[in-house]
């Protein structure tokens, strides 16, 4: 089993370094192979994505991805940003299913955003499409204004694209999911303005067709944003284009307690991923040894268990997460009254003994 591993940028070092560890105190035979990603890859070979790093990741059997990007790279062409080698690897690769899971863990109901009973067993599953919509979508540019309201202005534009099969797959994706949890999908589009979204949520009802044992909802976006925050629990899968689902993830991930706690797998056809956390490289506490890194840990969690076979290794790593918790061990993004707090080295180093 080959797993590349791509630490990239700010605390994406930091929390990918325990998620390693923690995979090496698994029982198991992995071959790690480390490559330079994002700005790190900029500075050392002057692409965020080099040829070696994208052939690594094409041969690996699973991509382990801690964060890119940094505000010190914002006036580089696009290009050339951190950010465009985590797009560059998700369209590369294929990988257009990507599942965030927001768990709220018992022990984190008091640091969620939310009152305790909102959150209390709180299991939702966003499924992202990733490699389509605004993101991906052609033409995009500046030009000068020809019309609008400031002809002969600057202006920028971006496509917002959905094809038909592109909308079928991830709408699949979802229905396969939520058959084996809570038989409920919500579809969350803005058909009500977006002829994109209007695509969205005809095909969505069409692949329904073949999963009449689950059910659907559909609803916008602006409303699913606030439903989040009023009712969570209501909610089992929810499936949106590659925008929304950015958005509501980070949203999401307030419920569980942090952003630390929220990983994520995107999946191609062949079971090929790539795990990261949802999260970013978050700048402001890089290098300060306090980011949280259980949700990259958990994402090595969600690698064994859907790339690499290893459900039963991947089981383990969840109780140890969870017992973790249970001793009161928190990182500064989920501490508590009456909690440890600690640092991202001593919350991995915790993780690993607990496996024992
Ligand atoms: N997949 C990725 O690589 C990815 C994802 C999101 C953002 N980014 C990039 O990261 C950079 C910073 O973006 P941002 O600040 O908007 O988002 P961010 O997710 O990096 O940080 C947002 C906030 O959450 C906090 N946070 C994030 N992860 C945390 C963790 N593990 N533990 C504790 N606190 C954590 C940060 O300190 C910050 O206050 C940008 O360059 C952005 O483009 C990359
Ligand atoms: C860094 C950025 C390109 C990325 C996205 O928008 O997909 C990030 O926010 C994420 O959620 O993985
Ligand atoms: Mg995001």
């Amino acid at each position: 089993m080959k797993i590349a591993v791509l630490p990239g940028d700010g605390i994406g070092t930091e929390i990918v370094a325990e998620a390693v560890k923690v995979l090496k105190a698994l029982d198991l035979k992995f071959e790690l192979e480390t490559a330079p990603v994002g700005g790190a890859a900029y500075e050392a070979a002057g692409h965020p994505l080099p040829d070696s790093t994208l052939k690594l990741a094409r041969e690996a059997d699973a991509i382990l991805f801690g964060a890119v990007g940094d505000w010190k790279y914002d006036k580089l062409d696009r290009p050339l940003r951190p950010e465009q080698a985590i797009l560059g690897l998700r369209k590369a690769l294929g990988l257009f299913a990507n599942f965030r899971p927001a768990i709220c863990y018992e022990q984190l109901t008091h640091a969620s955003s939310l009152k305790p009973e909102l959150v209390a067993g709180l299991d939702i599953l966003i499924i992202r499409e990733l490699t389509g919509d605004i993101y991906f979508g052609q033409p995009r540019g500046r030009r000068v204004a020809t019309d609008g309201h400031f002809p002969g202005a600057e202006e920028a534009f971006d496509t917002m694209r959905y094809s038909r099969p592109e909308i079928e797959r991830i709408a699949r994706v979802a229905f396969e999911a939520a058959r084996k949890r809570g038989k409920k999908v919500t579809s969350v589009d803005k058909a009500n303005v977006l002829e994109t979204f209007q695509l969205w949520k005809d095909v969505v009802t069409e692949v329904h067709k073949d999963y009449q044992d689950v059910q659907l909802d559909h609803m916008y976006v602006d409303n699913a944003a606030m439903q989040l925050v009023k009712a969570p629990k209501a909610f089992d899968v929810i499936v949106t284009g590659n925008m929304f689902g950015d958005i509501l993830s980070d949203e999401a991930s307030m419920l569980t307690g942090s952003i630390g706690m929220l990983p994520s797998a995107s999946l191609n056809d062949k079971k090929q991923g790539l795990y990261e956390p949802s999260h970013g490289s978050a700048p402001d506490i890089a290098g300060k040894g306090v980011a949280n890194p259980l949700a990259t840990i958990l994402s090595a969690a969600m690698m064994l268990r859907f790339s690499l076979g290893q459900a039963e290794a991947a089981d383990r790593i969840e109780a140890a997460v969870k017992q973790v918790l249970a001793l009161g061990l928190r990182t500064p993004d989920i501490y508590s009254e009456g909690t440890t707090r600690v640092g991202t080295v001593q919350m991995g180093d915790a993780v690993v003994n607990a496996l024992r």
